[in-house]
């Protein structure tokens, strides 16, 4: 009764005693445009509870600023804690100290001196990648997503963690089922108030799937660093390096780790590496999969818009001109295209945050401690009042697109908005050039709509289904 007192001002949606909301959410599929449907109804702003548990949905662009600018608000929902026999403190689901810390040691690994460098590792795993896809182009309808997936698995470990897992050689991999797995088990947690509970769940047959999981996931984490561990030392120290021009060369997000200093001088545990590289192996490559596998598909199904992508990609590469950092800064169409996939697909549809205590919002305006504050970017991004025919493909839209802050936010923004924004661009582009050099996406045959699945990444239940001809 508390809560429900002090949060007079925010509309609630009617639920049932006891379960609340919780039949409404349990479908991953039925969840986004629920979302969707009460942030249009209630103008951005509503109430709902989970068994008794209250949260707040968002999608209003001023409170999406003041919450995600606040510097006090810092701390992930409950939810996130779902990864944590996994992640464990992680900077994508610590908080306080711990994560300003990961913070510091890690920004540096995403300097452009370092992103300009990664361009030439992208090249091998892209080539596979490639050969993957051709492999495929007797088939009337490629699921891509599992393709893409193995190989930004690939690019993530040999770009940030200098080792080459060969992911993409392999027809099954046990670390791509175990992330599969955990990320099913995320959001099933959240909304199934019976997974949801410690001690219901360590009873289940799911807990222990999960522990096997993860320890697959822990083992395959450790191999990567005690591997580039050995190298760094067989290396000597010829990793601190110098470039050309005499001044010390950026690390690599791994290297960084390894030879980083805490407070007292000493070197980083093994796990708080370890923690941090599960996290960034994690947060990297589903992310940037999903991506590139909904700009497939709106690619397929709006050929005006690749073409369009294809002459420019002629025109600022020519003929057989090696891609580098400044040509894949020079693509403008390009870029807009894929603001556009992940304005109606962003890899992260909905994050959250916690009170830990109460906090004005404005004018006597409350929210009282230990409520989750969900951000819909998925409902943001399809607000009619924002954009002109939200369900549509219109890459060209950002070109005059008159920029509302906060009405556009799939990297999330503020302190901590998504530390990977830059690589992750970086990669898209050079995959899609890659791919559009090569073939032609078409809509497979017969022709399949996504049915989207709000899986803590966003996913399609009936995978992403294309087909390709090459263009050579
Ligand atoms: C298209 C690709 C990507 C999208 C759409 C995306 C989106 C996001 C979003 C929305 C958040 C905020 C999540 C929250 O508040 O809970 C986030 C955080 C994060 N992202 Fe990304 N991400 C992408 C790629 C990457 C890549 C490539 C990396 C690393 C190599 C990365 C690492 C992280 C980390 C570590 C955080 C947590 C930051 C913190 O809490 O301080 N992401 N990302």
């Amino acid at each position: 009764r508390n809560f429900k007192e002090k949060l007079w001002w925010v509309p609630v949606i009617p639920g049932y005693p006891i379960l609340g909301n919780a039949l409404e959410f349990r479908d991953s599929t039925k969840t986004l445009e629920r979302m969707n449907h009460y942030m249009l109804k209630y103008q951005g702003l509503c109430c709902f509870t989970l068994l008794f548990r209250p949260l707040i949905l968002i999608s209003d662009a001023k409170f999406c600023e003041w919450l995600l600018s606040s510097t006090t608000i810092l701390t992930k929902s409950k939810d996130y804690q779902f990864l944590y026999n996994w992640l464990e403190g992680g900077m994508l689901i610590s908080t306080g100290s711990e994560w300003r810390k990961s913070r510091k040691i890690l920004t540096p690994a995403f300097h452009f001196a370092i992103l300009e460098q990664f361009v030439e590792v992208f090249e091998k795993p892209t080539a596979i990648f490639l050969d993957c896809l051709r492999k495929q182009m007797h088939n009337e309808a490629i699921n891509v997503h599992p393709l893409i997936v193995n190989y930004t698995l690939d690019i993530i470990c040999q770009t940030a963690m200098g080792v080459d897992l060969k992911v993409q050689k392999e027809s099954q991999n046990d670390y791509v089922a175990a992330v599969d797995a955990m990320c099913k088990t995320v959001v099933e947690r959240a909304f199934n108030p019976l997974k949801s509970f410690d001690i219901t769940y360590r009873l289940s047959p799911d807990y222990y799937r999960e522990m096997r999981n993860v320890k697959l996931l822990h083992s395959v984490s450790n191999a990567v660093i005690d591997k580039r561990r050995k190298e760094m030392e067989s290396e000597k120290d010829n990793v601190e390096i110098v470039n050309d021009d005499g001044t010390k060369r950026k690390m690599a997000f791994l290297d960084l780790l390894l030879k980083s200093r805490d407070e007292h001088g000493q070197p980083l545990s093994q796990e708080f590496i370890r923690r941090e590289v599960d996290t960034f192996m994690f947060a990297g490559h589903d992310t940037t999969a999903s991506a590139i596998s909904f700009i497939f598909f709106c690619l397929a199904n709006h050929p005006d818009e690749q073409n369009q992508v294809l002459s420019e990609i002629k025109e600022v590469l020519g003929e057989g001109q090696k891609i580098t950092y400044k040509e894949l800064q020079e693509m403008r169409y390009l870029e807009m295209v894929i603001k556009e996939s992940l304005r109606l697909y962003p890899s992260v549809p909905f994050y959250s945050r916690q009170t830990t205590e109460d906090v004005l919002y404005e004018d006597g305006k409350v929210i009282p401690q230990g409520i989750t504050l969900i951000v819909s970017s998925y409902a943001i991004h399809r607000n009619p009042h924002v954009y002109d025919q939200p369900g549509k493909f219109i890459p060209s839209r950002f070109l005059n697109l008159e920029s509302k802050p906060f009405t556009y936010l799939p990297f999330s923004a503020g302190p901590r908005n998504c530390i990977g924004q830059k690589f992750a661009m970086l990669l898209i582009k050079f995959a899609l050039i890659n791919v559009l050099s090569n073939f032609e996406i078409l809509p497979s045959n017969p022709s399949c709509e996504v049915v989207l699945s709000a899986e803590s990444v966003l996913k399609a239940r009936n995978g992403v289904n294309i087909r390709l001809k090459s263009r050579t």
